[in-house]
């Protein structure tokens, strides 16, 4: 389980998060929407252990970041909103060389499966010429290497084709059911968060969101 409690993030006199506590059970999906600026990415980055928060506490799985955070690092997956893999190498170099980042070990053919279990085939191909959708499913899948127990991904199907945007919603689903990973993930695609999304949080002051996914049935809260 994840849970934080009283989470604040101040950038100079700048309130960006103020008293932000909520919990997430395993197998759960759940989306973060807001408006630009609102504060989605801060908090993704908090949670990856990437910023670090003003004030409060945060657990993953009963262990507190402010103690054991080689422990957290190695629960966490984060996909932040850039692709980030080597444009010049072809998808199996970029999953063997990401193998050996990662403290758990895979076989190349484990590497390939992961890549399979997303949709993305073009294992011999360099990424510069793979589509969008496909670099997108890279990234996620260089993110599941470690086995996290919780992955955080900031915006992981902007700008891609409905197709590979299914895939990718379709995955995390499968994800968090078969597997009983914890899924935060931020879209301003109100449509893909109505279908993949146990529920939302909604962050910042405009309550813009949350009327339009309570009136589509979705479970949402303010942050
Ligand atoms: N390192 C930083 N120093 C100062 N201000 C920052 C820093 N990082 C972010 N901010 C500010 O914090 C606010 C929240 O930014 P953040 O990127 O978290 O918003 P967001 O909700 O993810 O927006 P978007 O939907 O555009 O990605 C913004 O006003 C941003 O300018």
């Amino acid at each position: 389980m994840l849970n934080v409690v009283e989470l604040d993030k101040n950038y100079g006199k700048r309130k960006i998060l103020e008293q932000v506590s909520f919990q997430i059970q395993r197998g759960e999906v759940v989306g973060l929407v807001g408006e630009n600026g609102a504060g989605k990415s801060t908090l993704l980055t908090i949670l990856a252990t990437i910023t670090k928060p003003t004030k409060g506490a945060i657990e993953l799985n009963n262990v507190e970041y402010s103690k054991k955070l080689d422990d957290i690092r190695k629960m966490i997956g984060y996909v932040p909103q850039e692709i980030s893999v080597w444009e010049e190498f072809t998808v199996e170099q970029n999953m063997l060389f990401f193998e050996k980042l990662s403290w758990k070990r895979h076989t190349k053919e484990e590497c390939r499966q992961l890549c399979l279990d997303m949709q993305l085939s073009s294992w011999k191909e360099k990424v510069k010429d793979l589509s969008g959708g496909m670099m997108r499913k890279l990234n996620i899948a260089i993110s599941l290497l470690n086995d996290p127990s919780l992955i955080l991904l900031d915006e992981p199907t902007v700008g891609i084709d409905m197709k590979s945007k299914n895939e990718i919603g379709k995955y995390l689903v499968r994800l968090a059911k078969e597997q009983g990973k914890i899924i935060l993930y931020t879209s301003h695609d109100m449509n893909e968060v109505i279908t993949f999304c146990d529920r939302v949080y909604a962050i910042g002051q405009d309550s813009f969101y949350i009327n339009l996914l309570q009136s589509n049935g979705v479970k949402v809260e303010k942050l």
